[in-house]
């Protein structure tokens, strides 16, 4: 917070920087959630105009912000313990847990009314849930009290692409589910990876993530099976006739990496090693996501064409 330095205390006034507002909206990590609600929305067979459009992006963005705030109202008290959160706004003492409490309910509120009045009732009906199901469920229910619960609070992370394209046409397909599909199994491994470098935060802040209760060798083995799962689950769109040859490469291609770097992250199990393995996998989970969604847009583009 700064402190804008009217002296009186009655009439001090603190103002959280803008920057920490940004950062209560976890912009690296949704900016590619945004990026597959987008492609949803693109791949989709009928698209509204291209402001409507854009208006919907833009409300699914705000709401997936939106969560990432309340993520952080409730999680204050861990992440004040976790080396890798400890400096977010709120444990820093920079926003007020009620501010954030009031800013994340409004931007939420907000960015379903105005995704109804963009994309019809069904997509803010959804974006609803997926804020509920990551708050409410995930947040407040399922990590503090189950191993499993990143494997069930993926869904929400898994959402916004469905979001996406019942915005888009008003009702629901099988393309869309199967973009779900692909994000609630990749999102295991590109979680876990990281976690098995922060068992130690984890442990301390009391969260029963799979390293801490399970231990690592039986994570290691977790994300080799969900890696192996990925591989003809992210072929899907090519084998159910919506993506292409170019697709099929990436997923095929990036699919086999993706185990490839897995493997690795089994067998090396001590020391630097061990931790540059799961380090590799992180960063190439995201790039493979990425990869993935990227070319369904650009087959779809050129398909246009
Ligand atoms: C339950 C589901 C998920 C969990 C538990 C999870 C967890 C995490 C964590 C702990 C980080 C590190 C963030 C940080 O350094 O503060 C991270 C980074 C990231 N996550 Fe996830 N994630 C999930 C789902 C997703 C999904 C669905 C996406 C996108 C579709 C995503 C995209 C990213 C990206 C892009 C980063 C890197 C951000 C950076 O560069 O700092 N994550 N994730
Ligand atoms: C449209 C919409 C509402 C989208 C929501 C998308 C969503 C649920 C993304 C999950 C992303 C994420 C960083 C989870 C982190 O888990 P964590 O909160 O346990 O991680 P942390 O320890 O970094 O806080």
């Amino acid at each position: 917070m700064t402190d804008i330095g009217l002296s009186a205390p009655a009439l001090r006034i603190s103002l959280a920087a803008p920057a920490d507002y940004w950062a209560l909206l976890k912009p690296r990590v949704m900016s590619l959630v945004v990026f597959t609600a987008f492609v949803g929305l693109w791949i989709a067979p009928h698209r509204g105009s291209i402001v409507v459009d854009a208006v919907s992006i833009l409300a699914i963005a705000v709401g997936a912000g939106a969560s990432g705030a309340l993520n952080q109202w409730w999680d204050a008290d861990i992440d004040a313990i976790m080396t890798r959160t400890r400096n977010r706004p709120i444990p820093a003492g920079r926003i007020a847990p009620e501010e954030a409490l009031s800013f994340g309910l409004t931007l939420a509120v907000g960015s379903v009314l105005v995704l109804g009045l963009t994309g019809g009732w069904l997509a803010a009906g959804l974006l609803a849930f997926t804020i509920f199901f990551y708050v409410v469920v995930y947040s407040m229910i399922l990590k503090r009290r189950t191993v499993q619960n990143i494997v069930i609070g993926g869904a929400a992370g898994a959402l916004p692409p469905v979001v996406a394209w019942a915005a888009a046409t008003g009702s629901l397909a099988w393309a869309p589910i199967v973009l779900f599909a692909i994000v609630f199994v990749w999102t295991p491994p590109h979680f876990w990876s990281l976690a098995l470098v922060r068992s130690d935060d984890y442990a301390r802040a009391g969260v029963p993530m799979l390293p801490v209760v399970a231990g690592p060798d039986a994570t290691r083995a977790h994300i080799l099976a969900y890696a192996v799962l990925l591989l003809p689950v992210g072929l899907s769109p090519w084998i159910l006739g919506f993506a292409g040859p170019a697709y099929a490469l990436v997923a095929g291609l990036g699919g086999l990496a993706f185990v490839a770097l897995a493997g690795l992250v089994y067998r090396r199990r001590e020391g630097d090693a061990a931790r540059r393995a799961c380090r590799r996998l992180f960063g190439f989970s995201i790039v493979h996501l990425f990869a993935l969604f990227a070319t369904l847009a650009v087959e779809r583009a050129a398909a246009m064409l």
